[in-house]
This record gives structure tokens, sequence and C-alpha cells, in this order.
């Protein structure tokens, strides 16, 4: 197939019209050259604007004058016919001045003087020293210069109303007088007026639509986004983080998991919490990040707000009967989302530490609400504060005694004795450890459990303090290393977190920890271990607003942050003597069952602490010169019945054969010579200690034995009850 063509030197007719029409005319040629010519300007031509009909026809006009007047007089009526509303509402505004006026009086000034007034009372809580006097004296001084303030603050504040006043009433008298009718009928309305405005309904406030928070949006889109801005995934394998499962609620916040792009470990996101916490916008410690079952899942729980802004009340103050601590362990705290923690006081030592204030106490309430409750623990409590925090649970104690080293130096002798006699029981009776299953065989083969608890480490530890402080040292930190397996556990607190107080080895056997708010990193670690505070653990960051909030440590949960249950001291005194019914119940009250450390104490010292001693308080004073074993046995013979004025020695012999194996017939001995063997000891103690004392054996009738006056006599409390 041939295409024509024309050839280019052929004429075109076409084109020779064209041009030549541009030649002769070229302005009618315009529209069809391809030259640039801008020509004249087009003119168009626009519609008109509609205008109101009665700016156009007088009719529409009167119309709208009509409607105006009318609408203006419907509004006035409606305004009079109101009247009563706005007379009510400026009676509501002046109220309301009012009230700002005194607000405006006050300012916070009352408030920061009560502030002042219980620092001053806190202060007075504290044990005497120089800490004391010196935050009293803080106190007071704060106290003084926020009542000055408040002086001046009233004083300018009557001034500024005495002014405004004057200028208010003195004007508008001038003007009513000087204005005639219509000038006070406006000022009448000016004054309802602005109580009206002042006193107006409030508006209804429309709560503003939450805005999602950045967390609740938490799913696989947000961890993405988070996790390349946190510089764990680089953004071009963001697509390859995928979401397991759904985000859900879990306590106070979300929980979700997401599993990373292959090679990268979840662990390298656990690392960057901070920049994970700030991609989130929440706080670190709002945030939980955990490798999951395999090392690419993360599992992340964020709240929105601080879950531990908040205080909660121990569950046991609820439970009703004993409570076995040895299987179910005792609830102390709460975590992060709420969950409830137990303390396995069975398994481990535990020291607590933190500055004043922070809510050591309030843990050991925790602990001891459980401990009580269990009839088989033994408490003894060593309180180096003196104070009468744990006097509530006095009279379940084994032990209580305040602010008495030397006692304590004897307690823990005792209980290192103890364990030598406990590891023997045990391996005697085939036991290799407590468990479970054989737990009340073994309790009662031992005696039960100890829950050994000194409270103020800085009073008994300290070299110097006191001429026990090494062994005091010594033997806790054996207790702490090896109680534990023999059913005895120590917990030790102190609000002086120094080596000096906590030496190494003593810290380092205190296998759980809990540290609350200190006044620095260092005291934090001393605590919690050695560089702790480098890997994020550090209590002295704790918020000050947060008492009995802690980080702990215990084989069981790890390092955790917790906050502590609240326990008020009605709570304390209504577990205490639910404890006290327990324990009556199962005959483990002290002087119920035979305790070998209060009798070694009573032997040494003269003085029983048991349930706090005489007065039930811990006052127990210093040893008493050491008595022989004989004659302090015989003297708490008459002790246990009461004190009558006589006893035979048959009954005397008895009771102290009850008291102490040591005067107990071996088996198959005959019971006579056993009696015989104690009161010939009797008398060779008496003829060393008082040779004065007749030790002939009285006669009365129906009965041989002793006078009290004759045995109070040996012991020296004839002498001092003598005036
Ligand atoms: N878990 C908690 N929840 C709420 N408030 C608490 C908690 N723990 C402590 N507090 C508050 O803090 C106060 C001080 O607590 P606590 O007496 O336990 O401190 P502390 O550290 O033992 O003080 P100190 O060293 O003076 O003995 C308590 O009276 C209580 O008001």
């Amino acid at each position: 197939m041939s295409i024509e063509t024309t050839p280019s030197s052929a004429p075109d007719p076409e084109w020779e019209r064209i041009t030549a029409t541009y030649h002769s005319a070229p302005e009618a040629g315009a529209a069809t050259t391809l030259v640039k010519d801008p020509g004249t300007a087009p003119v168009f031509d626009f519609e008109p604007r509609p205008r109101p009909a009665w700016m156009m026809s007088r009719e529409q006009l009167k119309q709208w004058v009509v409607y105006a007047r009318d609408n203006a007089i419907d509004w006035t009526v409606y305004q009079l016919t109101h009247s009563p509303y706005y007379l009510g509402w400026s009676m509501r505004g002046y109220r309301r001045l009012c009230l700002r006026w005194w607000e405006a009086r006050h300012d916070d000034y009352r408030q920061q003087i009560a502030t002042a007034k219980l620092m001053l009372r806190q202060a007075k809580e504290l044990p005497r020293g120089e800490a004391r006097a010196a935050a009293e004296s803080k106190a007071r001084a704060i106290l003084e210069v926020r009542r000055a303030e408040f002086k001046v603050h009233k004083k300018r504040h009557w001034i500024r109303t005495g002014i405004s006043g004057l200028v208010l009433i003195g004007g508008g008298a001038i003007a009513a007088a000087a204005g005639g009718l219509w000038v006070q009928i406006l000022m009448a309305l000016a004054v309802v007026l602005t109580g009206a405005w002042f006193g107006r309904p409030e508006e209804p406030v429309v709560q503003p639509a939450q805005a999602p928070t950045r967390t609740s949006h938490l799913g696989e889109d947000t961890m993405r986004r988070v996790l390349v801005e946190a510089g764990v995934v680089p953004e071009r394998r963001a697509e390859e983080v995928r979401g397991v499962g759904i985000p859900h609620q879990d306590g106070p916040g979300i929980a979700f998991s997401v599993d990373l792009p292959s090679g990268i470990p979840a662990s390298a996101a656990v690392t960057k919490k901070q920049q994970i916490a700030s991609a989130l916008a929440v706080h670190q410690d709002w945030l939980d990040l955990e490798v999951g079952d395999i090392e690419s899942r993360l599992e992340v729980w964020v709240a929105s707000s601080d879950p531990f802004a908040i205080v909660r009340r121990s569950p046991l103050l609820e439970h009703e009967g004993p409570i076995n601590t040895f299987r179910d362990g005792v609830k102390v705290a709460f975590g992060k989302r709420g969950e409830p923690i137990t303390l396995w006081i069975r398994d481990s030592s535990l020291i607590v530490g933190g500055a004043t204030r922070r809510g050591k106490g309030m843990l050991l309430a925790n602990i001891l609400i459980g401990v009580a409750k269990d009839p088989w623990v033994n408490v003894r409590i060593f309180d180096g504060k003196g104070t009468a925090e744990h006097n509530a649970y006095a009279r379940i104690m084994g032990t209580f005694t305040k602010r008495n080293a030397e006692r304590l130096a004897l307690a823990t002798r005792a209980i290192v004795a103890e364990m030598d006699r406990r590891s023997d029981l045990l391996d005697e009776h085939g036991y290799e450890k407590i468990d479970d299953e054989n737990y009340e065989e073994c309790m009662r083969l031992l005696g039960g459990r100890e829950v050994f608890i000194v409270d103020e480490l800085a009073t008994y530890t300290p070299k110097g303090t006191s001429p026990w402080a090494d062994e005091i040292t010594e033997n806790l930190s054996q207790i702490a290393a090896v109680g534990a397996a023999l059913g005895i556990t120590l917990i030790s607190l102190t609000q002086v977190p120094e080596v000096d107080v906590v030496r190494g080895r003593l810290r380092q056997n205190h296998t759980s920890r809990a540290a609350m708010n200190t006044e620095s990193g260092t005291a934090s670690n001393t605590i919690l271990g050695d560089g702790m505070t480098g890997q994020g653990y550090d209590a002295s960051k704790i918020p000050l607003t947060q008492p009995g909030r802690a980080w702990l440590s215990t084989p069981e949960t790890g390092v955790i942050q917790v906050r502590s249950y609240l326990v008020k001291p009605d709570d304390k005194r209504r577990a205490a003597d639910e404890a006290y019914e327990i324990r009556k119940a199962a005959g483990r009250l002290p002087g119920q069952w035979k305790d070998p450390i209060e009798e070694y104490l009573l032997a040494e010292t003269g003085v029983s602490s048991a349930a706090g001693g005489e007065g039930g308080k811990g006052r127990i004073g210093a040893a008493a010169p050491k008595l022989p074993a004989p004659i302090a046995l015989a003297r708490a013979a008459f002790a246990a019945v009461g004190d009558p004025d006589r006893m035979t020695s048959t009954q005397m012999y008895q009771l102290v054969a009850a008291a102490s194996n040591d005067w107990a017939p071996e088996e198959g001995a005959d019971a006579d010579q056993a009696r015989d063997r104690f009161l010939k000891a009797l008398r060779e103690a008496a003829a060393e200690v008082a040779p004065a004392v007749d030790m002939k054996v009285k006669q009365w009738a129906g009965g041989r034995g002793y006078y009290l006056s004759t045995i109070l006599a040996l012991t020296g409390e004839a002498v001092a009850k003598c005036p």
C-alpha cells in the first residue's frame, strides 16, 4: 500500500487562502495566527448581587421594622417575666463574691500552717536525739514564718477591701444623691445585673471527649512505630513486627505481645526501656517489658497513669482464722499490675532499708499480720527504736524487748544454739528438710518456726554502740545464712543503710531485700547490692509522695517494684486480737508452750521478755546479776502459779522439771531422786549466793517445802521490796 503525499514545492490552495487573508487584514486573521499578540483584553459581564427585599421595596422595609419591634417587645416581656430569676441569680452572685473574698483572705496559708504543724508533730515522734531536735526546730521555724506571712497577708487584704469598698459605696452614694430618679433606677439595675452576672447558672460542663492516649492504641502499628523510634528495629524492617494475640486489659494497664523481626532478640527491646517508654509517652515505671516464650517475642504491659499512686489495704485483714505462712506465704504488697506480692518468709531472711518515714514499719506491719495469725510461728521482736509501734502484738510474742543490746546478744546466742538443737533433732528423726508433707510433724518436734525481727539495726550493730555489737552482727549473719533451712527466719530493718550498720556479710546473707526510698544511690546499693543503681534499681529515685513503695528483691520475684499495703493502727489492734484468740485455741501463746529461748534468757538474766515482759511493753531493764540456775528456776516455779506464800518441794520440783530438761528425771530414773538432786543443787547455790538464808525445808500442816520469802531472799527481791 502506498501513501499519496503532496510535494513540498506544489502550491497548496488552502494555505494560500489563509495567508492572503492575513496579509490583507491582519486583525481579522488574529484568531487563526500562531504568533503571540496580546491584543485587547476581553470584557466580562457580571450578574448583579441580589439584595434583601426590604432594601428594594418600601413594603418589605415596613414589614422588617414590624418584625424587629415585635421581637424587641417579646424579648422585653420575656426578661421582665423572668426578673425573679435574675433576682435569685443576683443573690447567688453576691454570695459567690463573698465566698471569693473569704477564700482570697485565707489564700492557702491555712493549709501551709496545717502542713507545718504536721511536720512538727512528726518531728516530735522521732526518737530522741540530734536528728529529732533539728527536725523540731526546722518545723517550728517554718510554722512561725507561715504564721507571720498569713498575718501580713490578712492585713493587706483588709486594706484592699477597705479602699475598694470606700470607692464603690462613696461613689454610689454621691451619684444616687446627685443624679435623680433615673440615675437611681439605672444604678439599682446595675447592682442587680452585676450580681446576676456572677450568679448566672453554671454552664453544664461538657466533658471533653477523652483523647485516646497513645498507650490505649497499643497494637501492631503503635509497636512498629515505637520500636523504630526507640532504635530497636530498623525502619525498613518495621513491617516485619507482628502482633501476637490482641491487646487486652491487665490490671490498670494494657498487655500485648509482639514478635520482632528475625535476628532481633526481645532482650534488645528490654534494654531500651527508657526509649520505649518515651515513645509511648509514659514514665518507665508504668511500663513492663519482658522476653516471652521465644527469644524474639516481646511482652509489653503499659499503664496510662502511675500504678503505684493508689493506696491499697492488706487483703489479709479480711482473712478469718489461722494462716499457714509456710504453705501460703504472706501477702505484703502489690505490684505494678495491682497483683498481690507474696513474701515467702520461710525460705530466706529479709532486710528492709530506707530513710525515716518511708514505710519500713508498714511493710513489717503487713508481715506481722500474717505471722501473728500463724500459731506455729514464734514471733520475737527486738525493737531498737523503743516506740509503741509493736505494742499491739506484745501478748502473742514469744519475745518482745525494746532497746536492750545485751538481751539481743543473749537472744542471738540462744538462737544460734537453737539452730544446732534443731539440726540435731531433724537429723535424729530422719528429716532431710522441712517441707509441706512433714510440716506438722517437724513443727511439733521443733516447737514451731522462729521469726526473729530486729527493728532498727543501727541501735545494735555499729561498732562502739555497745560491747555486744560485734557479737550481734556475727550471730545475725549466721542466723541469716543458715536459719531458713531450720525454720528460723531473720527480718532486719534499718533507717540507716550504711555499711557500718549493715556490714557486707550481714547484707549478703539476707537473700531477700527491700529498699524503700533512700537518701542516696549508695544507700540503695547498701541494701540491694553493689551496682544495682547502675542497672536501674535505684531506691533514691522512688517518689517521696509514695511511702511504702520499694524495690523488692527475693529469690522468687527477682527485682521488682512494689508498694506495701496500708495497715492502720486500728487494723493492727484488730489483727492482734484475732491472733491472740487463734493462738490461745492452739495452745501457742507465750507461757502455753515450752520456749527454750525465753528459758535461756530467764536463766541468764532472771527476767522474762515473753509477751513483752512485766507490763507487756517490752521494757526489759538491764540484766540482773546472773542467778544460779536452780535459784532462777525455783523463783520461776513460784511465779508460774501466781507467787503463793509457800509451796511444797514436790510441786516446786514438778514445775522446775516441766520448765527445764536439765532437771527432769532421765528416762527410767526415779522422780524422787531427781527431785532430791535439784533440792541439793538449790541448797548449794543458796549457800554460795546468800549463806545467811536458812534453807532448811519448812513443815506445815499438809506439806513440806519452801516459803516464797525464802526464795525472794535468795534472788534479792526481798531486799528490794523492803523500804
Ligand atoms: N504502703 C503505704 N501506703 C500508704 N501509706 C503508707 C504506706 N507505707 C507507709 N505509709 C505512710 O507513711 C508513714 C510512715 O510509715 P512508717 O512508719 O512505716 O515509716 P518508717 O520507715 O518505718 O519510719 P521510721 O523509720 O521513722 O520508723 C505511715 O504512717 C503512713 O502514713
